[in-house]
């Protein structure tokens, strides 16, 4: 069996108690053909959060996050966000869901190669009116603000994203995800190429954009040093089931 899951707060205190923007019930998950399963009892967190998910290499953090961003989908159990059952909803619908409410810094990026740096962050606001309309600037203005949030020199912004460094793509992917300010923040592993003073700039900097934002955030690492920016934490190591 699956462990019951809480998540403890770091900064110790009572938990603030908005409603849950997400919540997880019964989940289970296999890949197809893999002899690994993940189960989650129960998970629930509220708005404006900022959640740190520590576990091995290898432990399913990765797919815990696909499952919530409804690229994939659980086998039994539910994805609840922002009220809406997600895991019930079809394709193009989740797609929808996904652009509208969430943004996504994956692991390798999945940033656009024959697009440059600012053309990738406008992106996703250029498929959700909802976030486009939340701007308080123009699009392309907006765009340049967020790279310039994130600490990106003014003369990388029309670079092709293959001529950029790892950090640089990094601050790209994470300024796309944060543009239009959508409720929810997936991070995987987006520090993982960076040294130990520019890892903490970057989380510290993501961590203020989603406060501005009111974004809830979800970020995954093995990297246990990064949990005392995050207000909460929650180690996924245990959510799976082996051999089942
Ligand atoms: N698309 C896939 N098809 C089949 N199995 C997969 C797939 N993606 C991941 N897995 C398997 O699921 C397990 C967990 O992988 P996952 O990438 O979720 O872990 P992780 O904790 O994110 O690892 P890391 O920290 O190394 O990125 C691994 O055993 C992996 O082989």
């Amino acid at each position: 069996m699956g462990l019951h899951v809480t998540l403890r707060s770091n900064r110790g205190g009572p938990m603030p108690l908005p409603e849950p923007v997400l919540q997880l019930q019964d989940l289970y998950f296999g890949w197809p053909g893999g002899s690994d399963r993940w189960h989650v009892p129960e998970l629930s967190i509220k708005r404006g959060e900022h959640c740190f998910l520590h576990g091995p290499s290898g432990c399913g953090k990765s797919t815990l996050l696909a499952l919530l961003a409804g690229m994939i989908k659980p086998q039994a159990g539910s994805v609840t966000m922002l009220g809406s059952q997600v895991s019930s909803f079809a394709g193009r619908r989740r797609d929808r869901f996904r652009a509208d409410h969430m943004g996504i810094i994956f692991q390798q990026f999945n940033l656009v190669p024959y697009l440059n740096a600012l053309e990738n962050v406008l992106l996703t606001c250029r498929f959700s009116r909802l976030r486009r309309e939340k701007l308080a600037l123009p699009l392309h203005a907006a765009g340049c603000d967020a790279l310039r949030a994130l600490g990106l020199p003014e003369n990388r912004w029309r670079a092709p994203v293959g001529a950029l460094s790892v950090g640089q793509q990094q601050r790209v992917a994470a300024a796309r995800a944060l543009l239009g300010g959508p409720e929810i923040i997936l991070a995987d592993e987006p520090t993982s190429a960076l040294d130990a003073h520019n890892r903490d700039r970057f989380v510290e900097v993501l961590i203020q954009q989603a406060r501005d934002h009111q974004s809830t955030v979800l970020f995954v690492s093995h990297d246990r040093d990064l949990s005392g920016h995050f207000s909460h934490s929650l180690e996924i190591g245990q959510w799976r089931e082996a051999g089942v």
